[in-house]
């Protein structure tokens, strides 16, 4: 077999489902539980913020659910891309692409979805071997069709957009040849979260893994 580039395993995972939840956790005590009703609802990919003292203890306990697969966002330090790996964490997302962070995924063999917007960071990207991108923040850099106009010169190049994305306006990205999915907070937002609305959640999840990606 062929071994796989770090991100052709971070494309094959955002092809698993086309919306991948951006979760700020405040309380491990939850985390479980969101993941099995994000996995319930058909949502096998998630991505827990490191922005939150919880982060990575829930990463710790969201690792074990069965068909899950979960990352650490905002990742932006080589210590974190370590407590990541250590916590159980099976990919990790950041909003840029430094060359520190490319090193440390690789050396903790973590496939890495890094962030770029601009044809200069896609193409910075690129030289480091990631063709699968994090394009952060969506909205306010161009939305849909910054996505489509990059991908006449850069069609090898796809995209998971994350920022801003909506139930509204999901489709408009999805529906991007380069867009493999997307990334957002709307499926479970943290009031969502701290309340314990599982149900909610997972019939948000559900609708979500109906939309439909390229
Ligand atoms: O922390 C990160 O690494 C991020 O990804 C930033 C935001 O949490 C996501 O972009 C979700 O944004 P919204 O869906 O607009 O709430």
């Amino acid at each position: 077999m062929i071994p796989q580039t770090q991100s052709e395993r971070t494309r094959a995972l955002c092809a698993l489902a086309p919306v991948i939840p951006v979760l700020v956790i405040d309380d491990a005590a939850h985390a479980e539980r969101l993941a099995e009703s994000l996995v319930a609802g058909g949502l096998p990919v998630l991505e827990v913020t490191l922005r939150t003292e919880a982060a990575l203890a829930a990463i710790k306990a969201m690792a074990g659910i069965a068909g899950g697969h979960v990352g650490a966002g905002t990742v932006l330090t080589r210590e974190q891309v370590y407590r990541a790996k250590d916590a159980g964490a099976s990919f990790a997302v950041s909003p840029g692409a430094t060359e520190t962070i490319i090193r440390a995924c690789e050396d903790a063999s973590l496939p890495l979805l890094p962030g770029a917007v601009t044809a200069s960071e896609v193409m910075q990207a690129n030289e480091y071997g990631y063709d699968m991108l994090k394009f952060f923040p969506a909205s306010t850099s161009g939305g849909a069709p910054a996505l489509k106009a990059l991908s006449a010169p850069l069609p090898h190049v796809t995209f998971c957009p994350t920022g801003g994305v909506t139930p509204q306006n999901a489709l408009d990205y999805l529906s991007q040849p380069n867009v493999i999915c997307v990334g957002s907070s709307w499926v479970a937002p943290g009031k969502a979260v701290n309340e314990g609305d599982w149900a909610g959640i997972e019939a948000r999840a559900r609708e979500a893994s109906q939309l439909s990606a390229g």
